[in-house]
């Protein structure tokens, strides 16, 4: 889908500042390769807070889609469990809520070495790019299923 005249929001986790400005990166070179309007980047501490910004851009109106990036890498305790599933839980909540499509850009792995594979220039994918992608395809299904109501005149009672 095109992304003429659409307005994103990049929601940004800094814990890992270099892996999180790769996600950023790529996440902003598809949306302006696509047409995107705006792409404004907001940074919450960590992939904890992730929920909370998409929630506020969401809601404020002004954003077609959000993006929300960011690196979860497994330490000694189980608190990489409640990081992660909680974003994860959240960000799915938000989008589902408010109708606003937020792409999931969330590396959550056991190394490094495996976040470093998949951001740009990666040997993986760049996660950035993909959760991009996902929430231009979204924005396609909500455009197409628009289309296909006009075109048929039904609308469910
Ligand atoms: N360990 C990681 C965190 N932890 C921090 C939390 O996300 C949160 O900011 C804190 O608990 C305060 O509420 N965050 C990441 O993004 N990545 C990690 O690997
Ligand atoms: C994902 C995390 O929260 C993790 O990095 C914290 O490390 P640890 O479990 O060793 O405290």
């Amino acid at each position: 889908m095109g992304a003429e005249k659409k307005r994103f929001a990049l929601v940004v986790g800094r814990f890992y500042e270099e892996l999180a400005e790769k996600l950023v990166a790529g996440a902003r070179a598809t949306l302006e390769e696509h047409g995107a309007e705006t792409v404004d980047v907001y940074d919450v501490p960590g992939a904890f807070e992730l929920p909370l910004a998409a929630k506020y851009a969401a809601e404020s109106g002004r954003y077609d889609a959000i993006v929300a990036l960011g690196a979860v890498i497994r330490g000694e305790t189980d608190h990489y469990d409640y990081v992660c599933g909680e974003c994860a839980r959240g960000i799915q909540q938000v989008q589902l809520a408010t109708g606003v499509p937020v792409g999931f850009g969330v590396l959550t792995v056991d190394t490094m070495e495996q976040a470093q594979a998949r951001v740009g220039g990666g040997a993986k994918r760049d996660s950035g790019a993909h959760a991009a992608e996902a929430v231009l395809a979204s924005l396609q299904v909500r455009e197409s299923v628009r289309q296909q109501r006009r075109s048929t005149g039904f609308a469910p009672a």
